[in-house]
């Protein structure tokens, strides 16, 4: 009755309860119900209010739901509430994802590229349509692995998922329970009688926390013996900088959270990219025709010169943002004005790229894909991007995410510039449908591709 919050605009039972909005997160249409309720009760996105949540220094510091969220053993850069640990751990780990040190990681990246491609000319001929979900999934997963273990998971080379693979899923699927149910949960665990589901994920945990330790120290052995010759990871450094590096159980939880964020996340995004583009014949025309100008064995740098490539990538994000739901952060002390209304110090406010990147009055018809849109971009658009998040806590792997989506989707359309959206084996739009948890996922996780 009293609550500084009861004048935010809203359904009148939000003033008792969080549950609806709980029923839609577990359900994985929490971001479209919290874009419907703008456009019922708010009307407009407040471009300002979500820039200066996410400021540098701002104070509105990373919410515990990311603590409840990510599993008990990763306090990483991403999962940290704690502001100190979080700079020190960024400040570390930044400059092997530069993009000027990416670049020796270029050749790595373009090698698994030329196998995924492979694999979908195989998949075809066999198939008569190739799922590029699956082998984008295993590219993405493939590469974060090289780049973090010295050793790629070989899921291109076998066609199937690893078990660490399949292990971080199970863990995953508890992730939205443990954020939303914290209590429930740790007594389930506590139980004196095992409750399966429970049991499971925590040996999977385990098995991939073994994983990442034993890969982790393999690859450090291999460095302090060989330094020349080894594989160079993101890690590598950290290894050599002793007491001014990470102590190993640090750098084991950034491991494993690299994992986690650099493979759905990109494969996700290069899924939704090639299935956009295909379905607008004209927009695959436009793309084909500008990839066809580069040399052949091109490189990342000569990407970046395709105006048009560019576009259809900042489309793809805008629409497809992997990460589309609220980001969490909390009100810092003494309270603050946004938007207009007062909000005490400890109150949750979050962020949606979902809402930010649909706001017609920005970017008009705002469900078509339209990458032209992009050609004359106004400040605003640019403002109210924010695929990756923002400020201090923005992606430590967006130049790593969009080198990949760059190569990938130049070496895609010059190997297959006639592919085509498919009816084949009953896939269909209904397919691609995005379910939304934190990270967004296509429906029936495929995507049929015809490749000529
Ligand atoms: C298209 C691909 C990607 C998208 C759209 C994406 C999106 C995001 C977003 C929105 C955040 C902010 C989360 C928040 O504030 O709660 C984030 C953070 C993060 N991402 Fe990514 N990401 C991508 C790829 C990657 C890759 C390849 C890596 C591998 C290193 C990565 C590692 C991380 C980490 C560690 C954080 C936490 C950063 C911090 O809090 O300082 N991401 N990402």
């Amino acid at each position: 009755v009293r609550n500084p919050l009861s004048s935010i605009p809203g359904p009148w039972f939000t003033r008792w309860t969080g549950l609806v909005t709980t029923y839609h997160w577990l359900k994985g249409n929490r971001a479209k119900y919290v874009h419907s309720l703008h456009q019922e009760y708010v009307h407009v996105n407040d471009v300002e209010a979500a820039r200066t949540i996410h400021k540098v220094s701002g104070g509105y510091l990373k919410s515990e739901w990311y603590r409840r969220f990510a599993p008990a053993m990763n306090h990483s850069v991403f999962s940290t509430v704690d502001p100190e640990y979080h700079s020190r751990h960024r400040r570390l780990l930044s400059s092997p994802l530069s993009d000027q040190s990416l670049r020796s990681m270029e050749a790595t990246i373009r090698k698994r590229i030329d196998l995924a491609i492979q694999s979908m000319q195989e998949e075809s001929k066999t198939r008569g349509v190739t799922d590029i979900y699956k082998w984008w999934i295993f590219l993405a997963t493939d590469v974060i692995g090289e780049l973090t273990f010295g050793d790629s998971f070989r899921m291109l080379e076998q066609g199937k998922k690893n078990q660490y693979s399949l292990d971080l899923e199970k863990t995953a699927k508890t992730s939205s329970l443990r954020a939303t149910f914290p209590t429930l949960v740790k007594f389930a665990r506590l139980s004196p009688i095992p409750i399966p589901v429970f049991k499971e994920v925590a040996n999977a945990s385990q098995r991939t926390f073994n994983y990442a330790n034993e890969s982790i120290q393999r690859h450090k052995r291999l460095v302090a013996s060989e330094p020349a010759t080894s594989n160079r990871t993101l890690f590598t450094k950290l290894f050599q900088a002793g007491e001014e590096g990470l102590p190993d159980h640090e750098i084991l939880s950034e491991a494993q959270t690299y994992i986690v964020a650099g493979s759905d996340t990109t494969a996700n995004t290069l899924t939704y990219l090639v299935w956009s583009v295909c379905r607008h014949p004209e927009i695959k025309q436009r793309l084909v025709q500008e990839l066809a100008t580069l040399p052949e064995g091109f490189s990342d740098q000569d990407t970046r010169s395709c105006e048009f490539l560019q576009y259809v990538i900042q489309e793809t994000l805008r629409l497809f943002s992997a990460a589309p739901s609220a980001l969490p952060r909390v009100v810092p002390d003494g309270g603050r004005n946004l938007a207009g209304y007062w909000l005490p110090g400890g109150a949750t406010v979050s962020t949606q790229a979902y809402s930010l990147h649909r706001d017609p009055l920005l970017f008009p018809e705002p469900e078509s894909f339209n990458p032209s849109r992009w050609e004359k971009a106004r400040k605003e658009m640019r403002d109210a991007f924010m695929p990756f998040g923002g400020g201090s806590r923005i992606c430590i792997g967006l130049n790593l995410a969009q080198m990949e989506l760059r190569i990938a989707t130049a070496h895609f359309f010059r190997s297959f510039p006639n592919a085509k959206v498919t009816r084949a084996e009953n896939f269909g739009e209904e397919d691609m449908d995005p379910m939304i948890y934190f990270l967004l996922i296509p429906k029936g996780k495929r995507c049929l591709i015809q490749l000529s």
